[in-house]
């Protein structure tokens, strides 16, 4: 054998770069052990990390479900290493509440990551890292602002809110879309059409616009999502290892690409907004934004003044949240109720003793139909298509549960763990709606419906939980009580779940019928 370079004394140069390496190595693995922590805390639980690639090989493709097994083994707080960089992973409801709720702004922040630099040009609501004082305001003018909207009443219909009156027109417009597929074709890809009336509803409360499903530029860029999501999603390699940013990946090209097709898209809705806005009336969202934006006091404390792309950023965020979450939801749905089809007949049977078949479900018929509240619950529990929220971090150091948090740590919020923990749900892997269910049945389980883990918790919690819940049960009830879904003859359907920042199950063609002859629209 050749010595690469000349010998010491007897030992050879390979034998001195072999020991060097070695000694790295073992440094390396000992120093990312020894950790000092204050006294009275301790040093987080975790896997050992290997070098460079951390403890990447043990995330697997799933990572809620391998971070969930860690979880059993060191507990509802540990840290693993993604690459280099230190990861706090936190599962179990309790400790979830005591992070995110009792030490609210500590763990309010959210972590610089590569991909989330890249959305909006790192200037998006919900993934910049900025987390102070303009954040705060961009929060509350975006919440007051969706608020505001969800309780302006209809101008063509009484006793409904205009949120109803879009959700059910698309709704209705979705079923006679399903039908006419079903004569032509015998089935339909629901999710395709799904997406296009879901983000029709949120480009109507938005912008006041609605796109044809026939609209290919718009069908487009609706269907873009799962790549968003593929790249967005928590614990994306190319977030830890800096290399990685650098290498050619289809789903990062993808990832900036849609960006920026989001970005023009909005920027135009916006600016035209802006040539055309009537400070006597505020047509929709992005109207408000601007009119309330132009106000002096944003906040109680402070005179933040938000600029004109501060305000398109967030009408991006909320046209992108809007859309895919809630279509996700309604698509999982519908799986669900053709894999249980004694559970759509129940829904049904709900339906037509509450409602019968002369009018149309409303939302304010939700308490009187619990068996419906129940499946939407179970569903967002047994799919928890939202397995991670957005990765935080912490503002300063800390303790949680007597362990020593340092300021800075990025930390991913396993929502699947606490939605299948045994200890908090009985058969946690069955689809049982009834478990949100009082006793008799007539009415649902608070304190078992306030454990389902689906729109984060505290200062971060998602800004569009009561519009996305409105969305879910109007679609929902107006599409069954009309249509029955099947899957099509002895088709076996994959329930697996693709794991992304929000996962979906795999497509699938389903087919309908009409319950009675449609109704006429109103
Ligand atoms: C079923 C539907 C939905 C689900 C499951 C969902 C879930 C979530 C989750 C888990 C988060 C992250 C919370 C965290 O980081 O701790 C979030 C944030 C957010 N959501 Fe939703 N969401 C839904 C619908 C919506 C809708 C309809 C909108 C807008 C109209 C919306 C707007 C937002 C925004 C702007 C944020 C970022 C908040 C921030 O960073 O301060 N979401 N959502």
């Amino acid at each position: 054998m050749i010595n690469l370079l000349s010998s010491f004394g007897g030992i050879s140069a390979t034998e001195v770069f072999i020991a060097w390496v070695f000694f790295s190595i073992f440094f390396l693995i000992i120093k990312t052990y020894k950790k000092n922590v204050p006294k009275g805390t301790m040093p987080l639980p975790g896997p050992m990390p290997l070098p460079l690639i951390g403890n990447l090989l043990s995330l697997s493709k799933n990572p809620h479900l391998s971070l969930t097994k860690m979880s059993e083994t060191y507990g509802d707080v540990f840290q693993i290493q993604i690459g280099t960089k230190p990861v706090l992973v936190l599962s179990g409801l309790e400790t979830l509440r005591q992070a995110l709720l009792k030490q609210g702004d500590v763990f309010s922040a959210r972590p610089d990551l590569f991909t989330f630099r890249l959305v909006a040009d790192g200037q998006s609501l919900s993934f910049s890292q900025d987390s102070g004082e303009v954040w705060r305001a961009r929060r509350r003018l975006a919440q007051n602002s969706l608020k505001a909207f969800a309780k302006s009443p209809s101008l063509a219909f009484s006793n409904i809110t205009l949120v109803e009156e879009h959700i059910s027109k698309e709704a209705e417009y979705l079923i006679r879309q399903f039908n006419q597929l079903i004569e032509e074709n015998g089935e339909f890809d629901h999710y395709r059409y799904l997406v296009v009336s879901v983000a029709n509803v949120i480009c109507a409360m938005c912008f006041g616009k609605r796109y044809s499903h026939d609209d290919q530029e718009f069908v487009g860029l609706v269907n873009l999502t799962d790549e968003f999501g593929a790249a967005a999603a928590s614990g994306n390699p190319a977030d830890f290892i800096p290399i990685l940013q650098y290498l050619p990946s289809r789903t990062m090209k993808n990832f900036i690409e849609i960006n920026k097709k989001f970005a023009s898209f909005t920027q135009n809705i916006v600016q035209e907004h802006y040539r055309t806005i009537d400070k006597n009336a505020i047509r929709d969202i992005t109207d408000s934004l601007i009119q309330h934006s132009e106000e002096q006091k944003l906040d109680e404390n402070s005179n933040v003044k938000l600029s004109k792309q501060k305000i398109v950023n967030i009408v991006n965020d909320l046209f992108g949240a809007g859309f895919d979450t809630v279509t996700t939801a309604l698509s999982w749905s519908l799986m669900y109720l053709v894999v249980y089809p004694d559970i759509q007949e129940k829904i049904q049977k709900e339906l037509d003793k509450v409602i019968g078949r002369e009018r149309r479900p409303k939302l304010s018929d939700r308490a009187q139909l619990p068996y419906t509240e129940a499946f939407i619950l179970e569903m967002l529990r047994h799919s928890t298509f939202v397995p991670f929220t957005i990765p935080h971090c912490t503002t300063s150091d800390t303790v949680l549960n007597g362990y020593f948090i340092p300021k800075g740590i990025c930390v991913l919020i396993n929502q699947w763990q606490v939605n299948h923990d045994p200890q908090l749900w009985k058969d946690p892997f069955s689809f049982c709606p009834e478990r949100f269910l009082n006793e008799d049945g007539s009415s649902i389980n608070k304190i078992e419906s306030e454990k389902v883990m689906t729109f984060g918790l505290g200062k971060r919690r998602c800004i569009g939980e009561a519009i996305a819940r409105m969305e879910v049960f109007l679609f929902l009830t107006i599409m069954l009580q009309q249509m029955q879904f099947f899957r099509q003859d002895g088709e076996k359907l994959d329930m697996s779940a693709q794991y992304g920042l929000t996962m979906k199950h795999k497509r699938f063609h389903l087919t309908a019928k009409l319950r009675f002859p449609m109704m006429a629209t109103d």
